[in-house]
């Protein structure tokens, strides 16, 4: 993985028990060592896939555990020497984002990116952390950690000017 400051990875997840009652089929595919994903329009054999690459591509059988070593681990790391970091989770509904993100606790392999970084930090620093855990859906603001999770926040902009 190269050494840009932004890297864009990608995951698909498996088809779900109402995709597959449908008798939906996977139109993706991805090629790990080049970090190529690529997508067959359904009915046209004929026509090549359309073909994307990426910083780093998981397909349905990798584990979150082997995410976070691999993309969160080093990010996690510079936070513990001081560096600012953010992982940022973007898709469709049903695409699998808190799946990456919350996890779940069994198997082990697939819990979260979220308590794997808090572990993380945990295990290796003894100060203050303040943390916040927002969620931006068409274009409103909640506040996850909140006693409302459904309360819509304002956006406020601030700007100060004077001479002290
Ligand atoms: N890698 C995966 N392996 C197995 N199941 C997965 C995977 N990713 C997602 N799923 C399953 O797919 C469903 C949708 O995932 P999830 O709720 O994480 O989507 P989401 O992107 O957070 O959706 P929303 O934007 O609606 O909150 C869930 O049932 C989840 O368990």
């Amino acid at each position: 993985m190269g050494s840009e400051a932004v890297k864009v990875v990608v995951r698909c997840r498996p088809l779900n028990e109402r995709e597959k009652a449908l008798g939906s089929n996977t139109v993706l595919s991805v090629d790990l060592q080049r970090c190529q994903c690529f997508i067959q329009k359904p009915g046209a054999v004929d026509e090549p896939p359309k073909q994307f690459t990426f910083d780093g591509t998981y397909f349905t059988d990798q584990t979150t555990e082997q995410m976070y070593n691999e993309i969160a681990y080093p990010l996690v790391e510079g936070v513990t020497e001081g560096y600012n970091g953010t992982i940022f989770a973007y898709g469709q509904t049903g695409s699998g984002k808190s799946y990456t993100m919350q996890g779940v606790s069994e198997p082990a392999s697939q819990k979260g990116v979220i308590p794997r970084a808090f572990e993380h930090i945990f295990e290796s620093i003894q100060f203050l952390v303040r943390a916040s855990y927002l969620e931006i859906y068409n274009e409103e603001i909640r506040d996850l950690l909140g006693h409302d999770t459904k309360q819509k926040l304002e956006v406020m902009a601030y700007s100060r000017c004077g001479t002290d």
